[in-house]
């Protein structure tokens, strides 16, 4: 069996071009080539993503390979018609094809009743979407994003799916009730309708009952009638009255209100004393970043008449939640301070006050809003509550200072893990370690964007991923984007920001995907992506991951440290390709956090998925080969 398993995958070889080292023909057993792994002395899994292979695939090679559970040949260049007789490997149950050439409809997946996952996207595939789908019972995931698909969606059954995606086919008709429930990111960039996306036209099910001239009232076509002239002259007159009407009542609540306001700002203002005439000073900024004894030394500069923004005029901290209040003011002051670095915000300082709680404070600085407006927005950052975000305990607001303080984070930050001293002693960043750090970072995103469609964090970037003793993330820096004036010169952030935002202040979820992006990228090549413009030893990183990509080995992209680990390899070139697909040029075209998310959840599952179903094969630790 296994010399035919050999044939076969020889006969692979020859028909495809790519890395010629492929496979060290002079060992006999092809269980021991670079890609391959065996159960029973028969070939079980094949993965060959991102090895610059091209041409196409003749009847005859892999459909030799019977049993053969896994295909992986994500990321090459194979172009022309997938030959149908793969439908002979019945035991499959995973085939990654995305990412390469092929082209031509789908005919191989009559009879392939264990499949799984099938992800065919980023290729030309075109033709129908075979109803012969329905017979997959166990599919889990059906990805054919981006391809040339057309026709109708066919009602498609599967108990158990998970992740869908159709977007950017030429599809065209209603969406089937069974796939009601996916994303409308699943949908687009097609001809559909229906749920979730829009109604389909002419069905007026769902319509509103006054929708345009000659409207038309009823479910059915046989129930329509036609409104008269005057009824529509009546409707048009009363909803004008009526709208008119709405404004009067909200004129005179809003004016009510204002009164209000007025009122309590009066009161405010006559509570607190004049602070400019008190002669405070500011907190003296450390010259270079050093240790500078106490959080502020010129603690006196507060006591000296300072106001806070406690309710009657005493200097307060205003702490957030049920987080225990410890500490005052004074104890803050008091404790001894580090600088930890300067941002684009202030300065962020580690504090350990005399009772051992170690905090980090951030000294705001040109804060360009409102008291009230900045109030609001601080309150709005210490109201969110996440087990991915840096928690804000408290803050400190009088004219002179802004001072937020938060949780004190021991690993750092991700970006001084990753570019910082790779000395001995330091724990190596594996597979685990990285990937369970972006699922980290999506998921405290994920909560960010679900709090309304106009919330973003507008800064994500490694230096804002700060770690826990056991590597979880937290993302840090949210929400407060929109505190300051814009940089005067360009910052680190640069490298991270999507194409069209021109105003940091101003970044959508969409631009925030794409600073994700940036940042998978930059946990995968372990490289720190910067701006053209600052000119330092950085890159461009998603151009030119594209280009190394395209034109030469793939995988060479990957961080040294992360190769080491091979057992990964599928689950690394699929968020390779999920950056990328975070790094579009277009907003329109980068998913949505929550579908990132449930893509590397499903990814890390399968990881150990394959550990626990593999974890018998000696030979894996033999393999020859990058892969
Ligand atoms: N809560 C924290 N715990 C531990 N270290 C922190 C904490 N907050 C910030 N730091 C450290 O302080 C440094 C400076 O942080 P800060 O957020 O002020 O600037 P930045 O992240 O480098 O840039 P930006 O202000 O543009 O986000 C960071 O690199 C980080 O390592």
């Amino acid at each position: 069996d296994l010399t035919s398993d050999r044939t076969a995958l020889l006969a692979f070889r020859s028909a495809v071009g790519g890395r010629t080292f492929l496979w060290n023909t002079t060992t006999t057993s092809p269980c021991n080539w670079a890609g391959i792994q065996c159960e029973n002395n028969r070939v079980t899994v094949l993965r060959l993503p991102a090895s610059a292979l091209y041409g196409t695939l003749p009847v005859n090679t892999i459909s030799n390979l019977t049993r053969l559970r896994t295909l992986s040949l994500r990321l090459n260049r194979l172009s022309g018609p997938l030959p149908s007789d793969i439908s002979k490997c019945v035991e499959l149950r995973n085939v990654y094809i995305q990412g390469n050439f092929f082209s031509g409809p789908v005919t191989f997946l009559s009879g392939l009743h264990s499949l799984v996952r099938l992800n065919l996207a980023d290729n030309n595939f075109s033709g129908n979407i075979p109803s012969a789908y329905n017979n997959l019972t166990r599919l889990r995931t059906l990805l054919v994003q981006k391809n040339q698909f057309s026709g109708s969606i066919p009602e498609l059954k599967f108990p158990n799916l998970e992740q869908f995606n159709v977007s950017f086919n030429k599809l065209n008709g209603p969406i089937p009730r069974s796939l009601e429930a996916m994303p409308v990111s699943a949908f687009i960039g097609n001809s559909l309708c229906g749920k979730p996306l829009n109604v389909c036209p002419g069905n007026n099910k769902t319509q509103p009952a006054i929708a345009t001239a000659g409207i038309e009232i009823g479910n059915s076509s046989n129930e329509k009638k036609k409104l008269s002239a005057g009824a529509i002259v009546g409707i048009v007159i009363g909803s004008v009255g009526g709208f008119f009407i709405l404004l009067l009542i909200l004129f005179v609540l809003c004016r009510t209100k204002n009164g209000e306001k007025t009122r309590s700002v009066d009161v405010q203002t006559i509570k607190q004393p004049e602070t400019e005439a008190s002669g405070d000073k500011q907190i003296e900024e450390p010259e270079n970043g050093v240790n500078n004894g106490n959080l502020v030394s010129a603690s006196a500069v507060l006591s000296s008449g300072d106001e806070s923004w406690g309710e009657n005029g005493t200097k307060k901290l205003v702490f957030f939640g049920d987080c225990n209040k410890t500490f005052d003011l004074e104890d803050l002051l008091r404790a001894s301070a580090e600088v930890l670095g300067k941002g684009t915000f202030g300065t962020a300082y580690k504090a350990v006050l005399e009772i051992g709680t170690i905090v980090a404070v951030k000294r705001l600085r040109d804060v360009a809003i409102s008291e009230r407006e900045c109030k609001e927005k601080i309150e709005t950052v210490g109201a969110m509550n996440h087990e991915n975000l840096v928690p804000l305990r408290a803050y400190y607001f009088s004219k002179e200072e802004k001072l937020l303080v938060f949780d004190y984070m021991p690993m750092g930050s991700l970006s001084a893990l990753l570019h910082g001293s790779k000395g001995a002693g330091r724990t190596p960043l594996n597979w685990e370690i990285r990937s369970s750090i972006a699922l980290g970072i999506a998921h405290g995103m994920e909560y960010l964007h679900s709090q309304g469609p106009n919330i973003s964090h507008g800064n994500i970037k490694s230096s804002n991923v700060l770690l826990t003793k056991s590597y979880e993330a937290r993302v840090s820096d949210f929400g407060l984007a929109n505190l300051v004036g814009p940089p005067s010169s360009p910052t680190r952030v640069a490298g991270y920001r999507a194409p069209e935002v021109t105003d940091p202040r101003n970044v959508s979820q969409k631009a925030d995907v794409y600073s994700f992006g940036v940042l998978l990228l930059e946990l995968l090549t372990g490289k720190a992506p910067t701006h053209a413009l600052l000119n330092d030893e950085g890159v461009d990183l998603p151009r030119w991951v594209q280009s190394v990509v395209r034109q030469e080995w793939p995988s060479e992209v990957f961080d040294i440290e992360l190769l080491r680990y091979q057992t990964a390899e599928e689950e690394m070139v699929q968020l390779l390709q999920l950056a990328i697909d975070c790094t579009a040029q277009y907003p329109d075209n980068r998913p949505s956090i929550p579908e990132i998310s449930k893509q590397i959840e499903e990814l890390r599952r399968s990881t150990s998925y394959d550990k626990h179903e593999q974890s018998d094969l000696a030979n894996a630790a033999n393999r020859s080969g990058p892969f």
